[in-house]
């Protein structure tokens, strides 16, 4: 409920109507039976008038419930829509913050549910609050009230029905929440499942796997499929249960009553009454405990927002942090260990970069040269040592200067959906047509672009399914360039090129972008054979940094990976 506490001001008018609306109808229920009451008391006294007005009375009861239902429908529905969309836009707003850390703690698909199916469930629960929920209280005691107004000599019924239904509904609305809270687990892991099998769509069906992918889906969604059977089983047999609780009662106040009338002839006029105050009462505690079992999911929903707006982003950035005036890089003793890993991935490295040199990256798979670069935008914080850009320790940086400074482009290629131009704008919001025709020209992007009747304004698909592997990376490489950064990391983000386009980026790079640092990270040592220094990565250590030249008489890691290359080269012309 603490999580809800920001957002009910807002709707305090719709809340105000909708509680009122539900006192308002509620009274207008508990009129009915005593209502019903004096017109058996009037038919069996011959008074037509009596009868007559009573059942205008009656008339005007029911059509004042039904007003009454129907505002607080449309007002409970404006607050708990509208509460429920203000706490998924905080919490997407939260997730912004998130760095790449806690989202990959998370999952992705996790926040999916969470922002979707945990909302809807906020959402539903309010509904029901604002409507059953808060009118089971007042039917409850007014009924109570009512009921032993009319007949009090049964008063003792009543409290046996209130003890047996209310440890039946207590029973149910706590076991059943357990459930629920699996409930919710479950959808995560199908989500999952279907997002991680859409996503490697292609995978799946090169390899042939649709049907092994189909098992795994099945499991988790007969898993799935059992828990809500079993919430099924347990109300299929609740239910009955609370009927015949209550209608035995019944039973059981009609025959006493049958055998006090022969002393109080008026007591046969309040049957009604009491009967059907009983039902009101049984009802309210029925749908009262449904009520709560459902509010129980919602409660673990709750949790589940909760824990979004309580983690604390694993980096955090401060208000009054330094601007980045210029390129420089350095890495001073830096390691780094991914959590939950017992080793460091990068050990003791140290290096520095002037403004505008060319960086490459090299090392075997795995030695840790995405993971350096990772640390350059502060996507994770070193775990000891530290990075400087421009003088600046990435500690004590101004979060937007640094996302002005640093353009990261990846190896996969991440396009929005929408259209060329819609992508150029997120590396510079102003850009207009020759700025992205520049960026188009360095990334040789723009022979393609140039094909398209509507240039930049060609649509891109979802997960940017139009347009090739190297396509994509040039669109991103351009979307990376597009705002001249102080520095340009580029991870492997030219893989997808022929040599000659390849070739072309780097000579563009070097023009137009000289003030520009720029780190490439490359599989094949020939791509970065000019660049003005190059970092060799051992297994996590810097074991050399230097030019080319200046590596292959110093450097036995690199001289092997050089010539390797290059025999593997020779040998492939040569076929
Ligand atoms: N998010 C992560 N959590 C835990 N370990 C990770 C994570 N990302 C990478 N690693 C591990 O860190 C090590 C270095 O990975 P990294 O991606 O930096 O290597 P790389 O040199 O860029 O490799 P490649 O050339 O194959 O891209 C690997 O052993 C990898 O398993």
């Amino acid at each position: 409920m603490k999580l809800l506490k920001p957002y009910w001001k807002g709707y305090k008018f719709d809340l105000m109507i909708a509680i009122l609306m539900v006192v308002i109808s509620s009274v207008a229920m508990l009129l009915q039976p005593t209502l019903l009451s004096n017109i058996v008391q009037a038919i069996t006294d011959d008074n037509l008038n009596k009868v007559n007005q009573i059942g205008l009375q009656l008339l005007i009861l029911a059509v004042i419930g039904l007003v009454a239902g129907i505002v607080n429908t449309i007002f409970a529905a404006r607050a708990s829509q509208g509460m429920a969309a203000d706490v998924r836009e905080s919490a997407y707003r939260k997730i912004q913050t998130f760095s790449f850390a806690n989202i990959e703690k998370f999952s992705v698909g996790n926040l999916v549910v969470r922002l979707t199916n945990d909302v809807t469930q906020i959402q539903n629960v309010l509904m029901l609050v604002l409507q059953p929920l808060m009118r089971m209280p007042i039917l409850f005691i007014g009924g109570f009230i009512l009921a032993v107004r009319s007949i009090p000599q049964l008063w003792w019924i009543i409290l046996v029905m209130v003890i047996l239904v209310g440890s039946v509904a207590y029973y149910v609305a706590t076991h059943i929440g357990k459930k629920f809270g699996r409930i919710q687990g479950l959808i995560d892991k199908v989500n999952n499942k279907v997002k991680e099998n859409l996503q490697g769509v292609r995978v799946v069906k090169s390899f042939n796997q649709e049907k092994s992918e189909e098992e795994r889906f099945t499991n988790v969604s007969d898993e799935l499929k059992d828990v809500n059977i079993e919430i099924g089983y347990f109300f299929a047999m609740v239910m009955p249960a609370f009927m015949f609780i209550g209608q035995g009662l019944m039973v059981v106040a009609i025959y006493l009553v049958g055998n006090m009338v022969d002393t109080d002839p008026g007591l046969l006029a309040q049957v009604t009454g009491f009967t059907n105050y009983i039902m009101i009462i049984m009802n309210a505690i029925i749908v009262g405990g449904m009520m709560l079992s459902f509010a129980t999911r919602a409660l673990v929903s709750m949790g589940r927002i909760q824990e979004i707006m309580t983690t604390e982003a694993e980096l955090s950035y401060r208000e009054d942090g330094q601007k980045i005036t210029d390129g420089r890089v350095a890495f001073d003793n830096v390691s780094f260990t991914y959590d939950g890993e017992e080793k460091p991935t990068l050990k003791n490295i140290s290096f520095t970069t002037e403004s505008g040199q060319m960086i490459g990256i090299v090392g075997a798979t795995g030695s840790g040269k995405s993971t350096l670069a990772q640390l350059i935008p502060r996507i994770y914080d070193p775990t000891s040592g530290s990075v400087k850009i421009g003088g600046v320790d990435l500690k004590t940086v101004d979060e937007s200067s640094l996302r002005d400074a640093v353009a990261f482009v990846q190896q996969k290629a991440t396009l929005f959906s929408g259209t060329i131009a819609d992508n150029f704008r997120q590396g510079l919001a102003t850009a207009d047509e020759s700025d992205m025709k520049r960026a188009a020209d360095i990334a040789q992007a723009s022979e393609f672009i140039e094909q398209y009747d509507d240039k930049y304004n060609h649509v891109v698909e979802e997960r940017s399914a139009n347009y090739s592997g190297g396509q994509k990376q040039r669109l991103s490489i351009a979307r990376g360039v597009i705002a001249s950064p102080k520095i340009l990391i580029l991870d492997d983000s030219t893989s997808a090129l022929d040599a000659r386009s390849e070739k072309l980026v780097k000579e563009a790079l070097d023009e137009q972008l000289n003030e520009t640092t720029t780190f490439i990270i490359a599989e094949k040592v020939s791509s970065v054979i000019n660049a003005d220094n190059i970092i060799v990565l051992d297994e996590g250590k810097l074991v050399a940094y230097g030019p080319h030249s200046e590596l292959l008489e110093t450097s036995p890691v690199y001289r092997e990976i050089y010539e390797t290359q290059e025999a593997k080269e020779v040998r492939h012309d040569d076929k």
